[in-house]
């Protein structure tokens, strides 16, 4: 099996122009085990399957360090007592491309309370008419390009959920398995949610909006329990810990997705999906995303690396997190970056979960925006208007 593996590997650097330098001839199934290792292989395993190689064949080559590796910018270098190779592939990300995972993010369209410009939260609001187009539209520009989801995720939120169901009508997926999960919601708003972001800024000014809506850590006051807005206030979630016994299972949230700032709830009141909220809630882009990339290491992560293409339908600040994760942005750069609505934001992964760089995407961001560039670029200035 192994050596299956490796041939695949090989085969497919070659397929991708890889050249192999050898100082000596070479057997060409060691060569296999080298492209296995350095290629195939995600950092983090490198040294365990270093180690598996130097027990497997140490007597082949009779010295512990048989294989030595170096990674030069431009090459892998493999050593070992007897023989060196250099492995040049005209280009490495080439090379990282042929085994890219896709992933495709849609912020959900236009809701009521966006067109209202309201601050909107975990406020279950539906999708705006205007709302419902862009996403049929969204659904179009991720058939035409060829991107068929085999699995979805989503939030808890309708107007996601809707969006999601608009993208699979479009793309003839509507049987693909749906996950439904709190962690993808959008960040907690706490007291701002259902006020008017320009009544807002008038109130209390223009810096102290942009620090709620837009700095890294500095989150928004915060619901207690006597809210309407508190997450332990939402009826059908009371419902479904009922139903589902407390447990998680398909409606939505897996085992092992938990977050790190809730408990599990053991009784069935006063509970939010299931999890029991502190006392007194709000989150900021940095608590949302000490939801998000838990989720999406645990539970997302492992469908791409499997093969599958995933969709995730859902909000502003939560893809903010999730893309901060992916493409390592800085706090400080995070605060410039807004995600348009209904708009296909298209990644392609390593194994690592790395974002491949693709021609025409927005740095900070190394996906691509499907769609008239120039209308997506005024969409971001839209949401970034919005506390003007
Ligand atoms: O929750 C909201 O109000 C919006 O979905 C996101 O709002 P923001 O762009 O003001 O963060």
């Amino acid at each position: 099996m192994f050596a299956a593996a490796a041939r695949a590997a090989l085969t497919n650097a070659y397929r991708n122009g890889a050249r192999v330098r050898a100082a000596a001839p070479i057997p060409k199934k060691f060569v296999f085990l080298f492209f296995c290792f350095s290629i195939d292989t995600p950092v983090a395993h490198r040294e365990r399957t270093s180690i598996f190689l130097r027990r497997r064949f140490a007597s082949r080559f009779s010295h512990p360090d048989a294989f030595v590796v170096s990674r030069r910018p431009d090459a892998f270098v493999f050593s070992s007592f007897r023989l060196s190779v250099v492995v040049t592939p005209p280009s490495l990300a080439a090379l990282r491309a042929a085994d890219k995972h896709t992933l495709v993010l849609v912020r959900h369209g236009e809701s009521m309370w966006n067109l209202e410009n309201k601050f909107t939260g975990w406020v279950d609001v539906p999708l705006s008419p205007k709302g419902h187009e862009e996403v049929i539209e969204a659904g179009r520009l991720i058939k035409d390009a060829g991107l068929l989801p085999d699995v979805a995720f989503t939030s808890l939120q309708k107007r996601a959920i809707r969006t999601l169901w608009h993208v699979l009508e479009e793309t003839d997926r509507m049987w693909i398995p749906v996950t439904k999960a709190w962690q993808l919601n959008e960040r907690h708003y706490g007291a701002l949610q259902g006020l008017d972001k320009q009544e807002t800024v008038d109130r209390y000014g223009k810096d102290q909006v942009l620090i709620w809506r837009r700095s890294y850590d500095v989150p928004p006051p915060v619901v207690d329990r006597s809210s309407e807005h508190h997450p332990g206030n939402d009826p059908r979630e009371g419902k479904w810990t009922e139903w589902m016994g407390g447990g998680g299972g398909e409606r939505g949230y897996g085992e092992d997705a938990r977050p790190l700032t809730c408990a599990r709830a053991t009784t069935a009141t006063a509970t939010y999906a299931g999890f029991d909220f502190p006392d007194e809630w709000t989150e900021s882009l940095k608590t949302t995303l000490e939801r998000v990339a838990p989720y999406f290491e645990e539970n997302i992560a492992p469908v791409l690396r499997s093969g599958k293409t995933v969709i995730i339908a859902a909000h502003g600040n939560s893809l903010r997190a999730l893309v901060k994760g992916l493409d390592g942005i800085g706090e400080d750069v995070i605060a410039e970056l807004n995600i348009p609505t209904g708009t296909p934001l298209v990644y392609e992964l390593d194994d690592d979960m790395r974002p491949i760089p693709q021609d025409g995407s927005f740095a900070p961001l190394n996906g691509r925006y499907l769609g008239d560039q120039d209308a997506i670029r005024a969409r971001i200035e839209g949401v970034k208007n919005q506390t003007k």
